[in-house]
């Protein structure tokens, strides 16, 4: 495996080949005319700047180092590391004032650097005058499905688009796995005016709650924004549901996304729909007819391991459609998708057009239902909170009479603890067979993790008088190597949580971990023959386009 791109390497390939000199004195100007105060200390007269970066670490020459105050550390402590590095000048807070002025180097000080890093990207990068049309995808879970069927359906249009989401970055020829699912405001203006020199005509992204909160999309401006569906996550950064609601609703904002497609089948959706108005196209997708929606989804039929289906809009408008992906969530995923790239202003008929000929909505996601063997079915999907458990094994029950479902998953350290036993339930719920195994522990003690996790599914158990098999395996890989153990030709095998992460994380060392890899290896052990991997995995080196 190539050794992971430094953070400096990253910063390199995800920036425009070159900008223009910025002065620091105009970013004062711009962050003034919003009414906020701005000084600078150290000054001269021509201090201008070439890019903006918020990780001393992958700082460049000529940057602009944005020191922020984080959960841990005021990035003001590393003022020094991003002078040595090349920074021409810093900007902060009155917090970082002093340590980003010893360093002797211009310093632009601000009221709240997060509140207007947008604005400053958008300036250094000068994306208001020239970004790709961006499509934003939002909700708890099919942001990353959803960001690749719109590429697929794009790409079979014609067009070339930009990616940015959980699993990797792609801008033109260059393609990198990504350490967040939305990276800072810096780095995304960084590339969009990469990709718009690349002539990348679209870009689609995920984007997260975190994101929305720390601030990282202001400044950039989405002609489409889509809303998937909202259930319980990281409520250990919002709180409550409210709070998670309505910092996803704030990317729907007129200011910040031009049209919107919203998924109505939770209230909260259609509450969400309620406040677009006139901005939003609203998505049904349960098959209920009542349901007040413009576009439903109809006449859905199994074809092959995914559905065909409809797409009934106002009036007697029609699109039809078919995903190859498995799991009946797909077709709502795939039906955003289409409405995304219709509100983005593509005509119908040429839609209906590319759907029918190039079918992109089969495209395969690294990690999301991926089939490693078909006898048993055995999938590897990156299902880690209670909704998405739940719809995956639903989604897995084989009509096979006899045929059980092994499903192995742990649950993650150092977040949202109140999912564990909920999931522990809800696996008891929908498997024969639950393994309970290690997630990523982070810094906490795998060991009650996974109590936690069993503890649910046998309180489930013992409530609600179920017949499933709790037990607890680890390392990782020996539970996946118990589950092939245990299956049968007619069994499922899922393994959740974990999708196309490649390293688990256990008290600050990475251990090289691949779901896939390990079934795959488990079920030949096993006997089985197992699918060929189709899908091109990004990996840790580069490529580099050439900027047009
Ligand atoms: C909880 C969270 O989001 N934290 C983010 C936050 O970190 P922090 O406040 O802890 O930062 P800190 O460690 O105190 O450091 C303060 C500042 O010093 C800087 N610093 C730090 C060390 C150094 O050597 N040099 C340096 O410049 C840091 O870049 C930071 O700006 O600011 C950092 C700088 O941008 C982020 O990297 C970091 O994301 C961490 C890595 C993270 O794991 N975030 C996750 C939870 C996240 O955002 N996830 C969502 C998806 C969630 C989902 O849907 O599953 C995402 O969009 O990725
Ligand atoms: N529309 C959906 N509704 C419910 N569950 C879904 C949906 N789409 C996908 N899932 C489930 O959620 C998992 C994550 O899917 P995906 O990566 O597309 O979503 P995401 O929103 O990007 O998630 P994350 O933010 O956690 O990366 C899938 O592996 C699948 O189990």
């Amino acid at each position: 495996m190539p050794a992971p791109l430094t953070p400096r390497q990253a910063e390199q390939v995800l920036r425009p080949s070159s900008t223009v000199p910025v002065r620091l004195a105009d970013l004062a100007l711009a962050v003034k005319a919003q009414g906020r105060a701005a000084h600078i200390l150290n000054d001269i007269s021509t201090s201008a700047v070439t890019g903006l970066c918020l990780d001393s670490r992958a700082v460049l020459p000529g940057d602009l180092y944005a020191a922020v105050p984080g959960a841990n550390r005021h990035g003001s402590e590393f003022s020094a590391a991003a002078a040595a590095a090349g920074a021409s000048a810093i900007l902060t807070d009155a917090a970082g004032e002093p340590m980003a002025a010893a360093t002797g180097l211009p310093v632009l000080v601000i009221d709240d650097v997060r509140e207007d890093i947008g604005l400053l990207a958008a300036a250094v990068y000068g994306t208001r005058e020239r970004s790709p049309r961006l499509f934003g995808l939002t909700g708890t879970n099919g942001k990353t499905t959803t960001t690749y069927l719109i590429r697929s359906i794009l790409a079979a249009l014609g067009e070339t688009t930009g990616l940015i989401g959980t699993i990797e970055i792609v801008a033109g020829e260059t393609r990198i796995p990504s350490i967040l699912t939305t990276p800072e405001a810096p780095q995304l203006h960084g590339l969009m005016a990469r990709m718009a020199g690349l002539g990348i005509g679209a870009a689609v992204m995920e984007v997260s709650s975190h994101s929305l909160s720390y601030r990282r999309v202001d400044g950039l401006r989405f002609a489409v924004s889509g809303f998937t569906n909202l259930t319980q996550d990281h409520l250990d950064l919002h709180g409550d549901m409210e709070d998670y609601y309505a910092t996803k609703a704030s990317l729907f904002a007129p200011e910040r996304s031009e049209r919107a497609v919203i998924t109505v089948d939770d209230a909260w959706g259609a509450r969400l729909a309620a406040e677009c108005g006139d901005r939003a196209l609203t998505l049904s997708t349960t098959g209920d007819p009542d349901a007040a929606a413009q576009w439903s989804v109809a006449a859905v039929r199994p074809d092959g391991l995914g559905h065909a289906f409809e797409l009934r809009g106002p009036g007697s408008t029609l699109l039809r459609a078919r995903t190859g992906l498995p799991g009946d969530f797909n077709i709502a995923n795939a039906a955003l998708a289409v409405l995304m790239v219709l509100a983005s202003g593509v005509d119908p008929a040429v839609l209906q057009h590319a759907l029918d000929t190039a079918d992109p909505l089969t495209v395969e996601v690294p990690g999301r239902m991926q089939v490693i063997c078909r006898e048993p079915a055995a999938i590897v999907d990156f299902a880690h909170n209670p909704d998405a458990l739940a719809r995956a094994l639903e989604s897995v029950r084989s009509t096979i009479q006899g045929s059980r479902v092994i499903v192995v998953f742990g649950a993650t350290g150092q977040r949202d603890a109140t999912k564990r036993p909920i999931m522990g339930a809800i696996a008891a719920r929908h498997a024969d067979i639950v393994i309970v195994s290690d997630d990523d522990p982070h810094d906490e003690e795998p060991a009650g993790i996974r109590e936690a996790v069993a503890a649910g599914a046998r309180a489930a158990i013992a409530a609600e008088g179920l017949s499933s098999t709790v037990m607890i395996e680890y390392p990782r890989a020996a539970a996946i190597a118990k589950a092939a153990a245990l299956a049968t030709v007619a069994d499922t095998i899922l393994v959740a949580g974990r999708g196309h992460e490649i390293w688990q994380e256990v008290k600050g060392v990475n251990l090289a971990l691949d779901d896939r890899e390990e079934l795959r290896a488990a079920l030949i052990a096993n006997g089985f023959t197992v699918a060929p991997g189709t899908a091109p995995e990004p990996n840790d080196s580069t490529t580099e386009g050439t900027e047009g």
